[in-house]
């Protein structure tokens, strides 16, 4: 038989698929990455969450283009919500007010959007926390933890741009906000703000320019960074939790194909059906009830999405200093919370690069570290979260006062001192508690589980008893590597002459003592010590 009869033989599915290899290369592409392994553990889903909460934001957002008018002509209300007849109004929120009460699905689409934006960012932060405190933006990883911090700041402006687009009384009121902060920025300030704006504030072109960075620029550049991201994940290969049979080296696990192709199709229509569920339960803006944006009103209570929290919350605590400078004011009370804003994101850019510099540690790690092995990176990221929790508490101050019937001074003040107090009191206790919990596995390791049963001995002595762990849990409880701190070189060299010790160095060995010194890390146990113990006769 000829070839060609074999061709024509084969299955319509194959005949298409090597159509296309011969065009595109699918069965290499295939062949390399189909059986990628990858590693098992709850915390690995939070990536996905990310993924599959921006696809949907996504679809909904073409959905919403479809009918939303980005104009601030202004025009009457005529639609179906009786309260705000005849009402002016910019096209913008017509339109919206239009997708809520007139398109069909228009307001489960609109709520889904902007729940999934609220659950996209958490679950970002979530998943930046477990990349953090498990130490996956090490080496080789470190531009995947730039692109993940990219995605996440992008995300926040996004969301931000989103929630301004349908022009009613409180998303004016965010856009207000941020014209302020703009305009606090010394010399360029009043420039940017007429340029954003078109002129004087509110002007009328900020909702067009506000949609095409939120539909276009913004979601492109992160569409882009999200392909990247996962490229590098593919590339650098998951990292895994320590265990038998796990090294540096290697992954183990379950395949792509079809392991984790059903779980992740699965996970997505889970993801997809739990935000829907919510958008269809829980009202989330409900722009009728605030009325169209007027610069001269602020409904009580007015709140950003909860990931702008915290810039409101610096803002909010700051005192409002405001000094003259050469004929110039200028507003410190708006002008250092932004600096803040930068500072307190920036830091976490910075960290992947700070850690290495530190423990001066250039090797490859594919093996996570458990928090409590990593103390002081532990209680740094607990005390930047303590900071940033407070912010938000912040954010919120005149909530927290009506709901709590507090006054909102004592809530402001207790901001501003948690802002200097709560990071340091969580970075001591967050330690504590790392070394607490190292000195567990250690007394773990010697001396077994405690297994809650009490035995009388032959003389009366009563004894709990302890069942030695398994090998497995031994190995993953001593697998971790301990580090010494790095210390000042010798400083004089060979020839005699005395080298100068620059600040650099010092402040490096000074915090790389504070990472892996004596205090700051528990000693793991020996093998002297365990067979000493084990073979003590009977005695646990
Ligand atoms: C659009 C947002 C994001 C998406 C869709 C996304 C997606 C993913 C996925 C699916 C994984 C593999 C599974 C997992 O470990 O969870 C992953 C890993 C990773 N992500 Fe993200 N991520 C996003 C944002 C971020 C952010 C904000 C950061 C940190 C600032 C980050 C840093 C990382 C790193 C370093 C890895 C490799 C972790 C490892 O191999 O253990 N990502 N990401
Ligand atoms: C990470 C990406 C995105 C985030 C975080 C986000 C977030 C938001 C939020 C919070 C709103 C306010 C919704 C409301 O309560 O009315 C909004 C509005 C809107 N978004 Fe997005 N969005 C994103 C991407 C997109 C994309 C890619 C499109 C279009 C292709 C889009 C189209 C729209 C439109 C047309 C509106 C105005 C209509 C409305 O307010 O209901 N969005 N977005």
């Amino acid at each position: 038989m000829s070839n060609k009869d074999d061709r024509r033989k084969a299955p319509a599915g194959e005949r298409v698929a090597d159509w296309a290899d011969g065009r595109l290369g699918i069965y290499s592409l295939a062949k390399a990455n189909m059986r990628k392994i990858f590693p098992d553990h709850w915390s690995f889903m939070l990536g996905e969450i990310c993924l599959y909460s921006f696809i949907i934001i996504i679809l909904t957002g073409v959905y919403l283009t479809l009918f939303f008018h980005p104009s601030m002509n202004e025009v009457e209300y005529h639609g179906s919500y009786v309260p705000l007849q005849g009402q002016l109004m910019s096209e913008a929120f017509n339109s919206t007010m239009h997708i809520s009460f007139d398109v069909r699905g228009g307001l489960l689409i609109r709520q889904i959007h902007h729940w999934a934006a609220v659950i996209f960012l958490a679950g970002m932060f979530v998943h930046m926390m477990r990349v953090f405190f498990t130490g996956a933006f090490r080496k080789p990883r470190e531009i995947n933890w730039l692109f993940g911090f990219l995605l996440f700041v992008l995300g926040m402006f996004t969301g931000f741009t989103g929630y301004s687009l349908p022009d009613d009384l409180l998303s004016g009121t965010g856009v207000r906000f941020t014209q302020g902060a703009i305009l606090s920025v010394p010399i360029v300030g009043t420039y940017i703000s007429m340029f954003l704006f078109g002129g004087e504030f509110p002007g009328g072109d900020f909702v067009a320019r506000f949609y095409s960075i939120h539909i276009l620029l913004l979601p492109g550049i992160m569409l882009g960074l999200v392909v990247g991201h996962l490229i590098l994940v593919f590339y650098h290969k998951h990292t895994q939790f320590a265990g038998p049979g796990r090294t540096n080296k290697n992954v183990v696990g379950m395949p792509l194909l079809p392991v984790y192709m059903a779980k992740a199709g699965g996970f997505f229509f889970l993801v997809f059906g739990a935000i829907a569920a919510i958008a269809g339960f829980a009202s989330i803006n409900p722009i009728w009830v605030l009325g169209p944006y007027r610069p001269d009103q602020v409904s009580t209570g007015a709140q950003p999405d909860w990931y702008m929290g915290f810039a409101e919350g610096l803002i909010r605590a700051m005192p409002g200093w405001e000094i003259n400078f050469w004929g110039h004011t200028l507003v410190l009370g708006v002008f250092i919370p932004l600096v803040l804003f930068g500072v307190f994101l920036g830091m976490i850019a910075m960290y992947p690069f700070i850690e290495s510099w530190v423990t001066g540690d250039k090797r490859e790690h594919h093996i996570l570290d458990r928090p409590r092995n990593a103390p002081t990176r532990t209680a740094f990221g607990v005390a930047w979260v303590t900071g940033y929790m407070i912010m938000l508490i912040g954010g919120g101050n005149d909530i927290f006062a009506t709901h709590f019937h507090l006054s909102i001074n004592a809530v402001t003040w207790f901001v501003r001192i948690g802002f200097f107090a709560g990071p340091v009191i969580a970075f001591v206790v967050t330690k504590r508690i790392c070394l607490g919990l190292q000195r567990r596995d250690k007394d773990k390791v010697l001396h077994g589980r405690e297994t809650g049963t009490i035995k009388r001995l032959p003389h009366g002595e009563f004894i709990e008893v302890h069942e030695p762990l398994s090998q497995e849990a031994l190995y993953t409880l001593t697998s971790h590597e301990q580090y010494t701190p790095a210390e000042i070189g010798p400083t004089v060299d060979e020839n005699g002459v005395e080298r100068k010790v620059g600040r650099g160095e010092k402040v490096r060995v000074k915090l790389s003592k504070a990472y892996y010194g004596e205090e700051n890390q528990i000693p793991k146990p020996t093998v002297e010590e365990y067979k000493e113990i084990t073979s003590g006769h009977g005695h646990h």
